[in-house]
């Protein structure tokens, strides 16, 4: 039991878990494999490929459709300026907006830990007006390691205030990464099913699932109810 007195601080992942991204972040990859002549890919290929920031979609892409290692960092110039401002096709998840609020109005610190580049992810949370519910924000290239690696989830509880090496915390995220990063923190770790997940949730390290925001705060207060 993660007993937590004060209102505990929720972290969230974004791709995924937050935001439906796949379809902007689809439409980016195509457009850069277009420029280079290369057959294009499905959105399920894409989404699938997501989860562990943009150099390791890259190395997928790349390997996908047996591409020049060498050209990554071109492909990867080419494809954050096709996203530094596509948000048309990106939507948050149903109920998403409401449990945000909710917990932030019941006094839960909230953050972000994303793999997603941090200029990218501030954009995204300012465009759908919820930046400022989050006290600490840490993207994929805010500090030198990315998750699964515990650092950047480490780096997000500091930035609340929360102690790391006891963390009276949750995670909350969508995918394989975000599983380990929380086991390997160690912290306990929500998992929303409606996500990226190639792997069935039994197999993933995780405390409770849930497949509605609508659900989530009452799911957070019973987690960490003493
Ligand atoms: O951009 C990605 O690949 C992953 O982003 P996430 O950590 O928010 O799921
Ligand atoms: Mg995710």
């Amino acid at each position: 039991m993660n007993v937590c007195l004060a209102p505990c601080p929720v972290v969230f992942d974004l791709d995924g878990t937050l935001i439906n991204s796949a379809p902007d972040i689809h439409g980016c990859v195509n457009a850069v494999l277009g420029q280079h002549g290369t057959p294009l890919l499905t959105l399920d290929q894409v989404r699938s490929f997501i989860g562990g920031g943009v150099d390791v979609l890259w190395q997928k892409i790349i390997a996908a459709r047996e591409l020049e290692d060498a050209k990554k960092p071109d492909y990867i110039a080419a494809f954050m300026t096709c996203y530094q401002d596509a948000t048309q096709l990106t939507h948050l998840f149903p109920g998403v907006e409401d449990a945000l609020q909710t917990l932030a109005d019941r006094g839960h610190p909230l953050g972000i830990c994303t793999n997603k580049p941090l200029a990218v992810t501030r954009a995204i949370l300012a465009h759908f007006g919820i930046l400022d519910l989050f006290g600490c924000v840490i993207g994929g290239d805010s500090v030198p390691e990315r998750k699964p690696h515990p650092a950047p989830l480490r780096a997000a509880l500091q930035g609340l205030g929360a102690d790391p090496r006891q963390p009276r915390a949750l995670y909350v995220g969508d995918s394989e990464f975000d599983a380990a990063c929380a086991a390997a923190v160690p912290m306990p770790f929500l998992i929303y099913t409606e996500g990226y997940r190639q792997t069935p949730v039994g197999e993933l390290p995780h405390l409770a699932p849930f497949d509605d925001f609508a659900r989530l705060p009452a799911l957070v207060e019973m987690q960490t109810a003493a």
